[in-house]
């Protein structure tokens, strides 16, 4: 170990290094460029993606242009063996990413060759089979899209409920979402749902909607996702807000998404901030890395570099991530102690050696984690 003095470590590779916990990633959202092609997504799809992906990346800032690129993703996982290999990809990313926790969300939809059972079987199928191959744990949570009317979401809950009896180790919960401008939130259904013993993730206050965010805290879902606009700063959110200060709910903060699809102007406002400042239970997420071109170490770093956070702090994160997971206690006690093992490793080495000042983009140094040493950890963990 004591190599590692000598070394010089950036945060980004500190951020690549560590193992992460990730618990908010769409399925479809977080499909990369290569699984689009080798799914047979056309070139004309892949273009429309890309440019789409460019203008996002660069200047659309617009959250409606982000809701055109879901359909090229969904095109391309209409059959079982696409929506597999879909799947697999996305966690094989999230490994190669030293991810090792990854709470997947994915919209149960029928398809010619496929039911919503079938859809979801296929996901959970992925995830066992992936299970021994890529050392990470993999949980699912099911989405109800707020586009569908009552009766459809009835019928998706019908369906989410019963494949949760029959996969309980893998289906922990139900999530709301699609575009915020459509819909609304339907508290009897997820009253349901967490009567039927989910674990519910609501996204809320994307788009200032005041009425449905005080809706919404009132159900005290497990965690929110984004939760933006529940920020004092916006006008009427004043009550809501000390409202969330009350119930003290996890907040799914994705950095990139927030500011690609302009609902955050810039990373240094973003609301993790107040989060940060007032010590409010939060977790970095990658909301789509695809769509985004992001990854769980990039929303480490960003967090890292623009609120000055120390790696001891952004470990802490992890830890409280761990907690705010709906991994069973069994799990999350397995989680803590490999973070626990990593810790002691870089203790003394890394942490000392990272210093903000030190921040420069390099290529994660392969050595380096070989001399850290931590396959075998993981090993221990699995
Ligand atoms: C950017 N902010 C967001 N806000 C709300 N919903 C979002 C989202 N990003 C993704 N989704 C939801 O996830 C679906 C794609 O994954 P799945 O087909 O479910 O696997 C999108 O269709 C949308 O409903
Ligand atoms: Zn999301």
């Amino acid at each position: 170990m004591s190599n590692l003095k000598s070394k010089k470590i950036s945060i980004s590779n500190f951020c690549k290094l560590i193992p992460k916990i990730e618990l908010h990633a769409h399925l479809n959202g977080s499909l990369n460029e290569d699984i689009l092609k080798q799914l047979g997504c056309d070139e004309t799809s892949i273009s429309e993606y890309q440019k789409l992906t460019e203008i996002l990346n660069k200047t659309s800032r617009n959250l409606d242009e982000c809701f055109h690129l879901f359909p090229i993703a969904h095109n391309a996982t209409k059959t079982k063996e696409k929506l597999y290999m879909a799947t697999k990809s996305v966690i094989k990313d999230f490994k190669k990413d030293n991810t090792i926790y990854l709470e997947l969300r994915t919209t149960p939809r029928s398809e010619e060759d496929m039911s919503k059972e079938e859809y979801i079987e296929t996901v959970v199928k992925c995830i066992n089979d992936c299970k021994s191959k890529y050392k990470i744990l993999v949980k699912l949570i099911l989405s109800i899209n707020r586009r569908q009317d009552d009766n459809n979401a009835e019928e998706s809950l019908k369906i989410i409920i019963k494949m949760k009896e029959k996969y309980p180790d893998i289906i922990k919960g139900i999530d709301l979402s699609g575009d915020p401008k459509v819909g609304t939130f339907n508290e009897n259904l997820f009253e349901k749902a967490r009567i039927a013993g989910l674990k519910t993730s609501i996204h809320c206050a994307e788009v200032k909607n005041n009425e449905e965010v005080k809706k919404i805290l009132d159900f005290g879902p497990d965690r929110l996702g984004h939760a933006v606009c529940l920020h004092p700063a916006y006008e009427g959110s004043q009550e809501n807000w000390d409202l969330y200060l009350q119930k003290k709910i996890p907040i799914e903060c994705c950095l990139t998404s927030n500011v690609i699809c302009g609902t955050v102007e810039r990373y240094e406002e973003h609301h993790i901030q107040e989060l940060i400042n007032l010590r409010l239970p939060f977790s970095i997420c990658t909301d789509d890395k695809g769509v985004f071109r992001t990854n769980s170490s990039k929303e480490y770093e960003h967090v890292m570099k623009h609120f000055k956070i120390s790696p001891t702090d952004l470990y802490q994160f992890n830890y409280n991530s761990v907690e705010q997971s709906f991994a069973s206690d069994e799990e999350k006690k397995r989680l803590i102690h490999v973070l626990n093992k990593v810790l002691y490793l870089f203790l003394g080495d890394i942490f000392s050696m990272v210093q903000i000042k030190d921040y420069c983009d390099e290529p994660v140094d392969e050595q380096l984690y070989r001399d850290l040493n931590l396959a075998p950890m993981w090993r221990e963990f699995y």
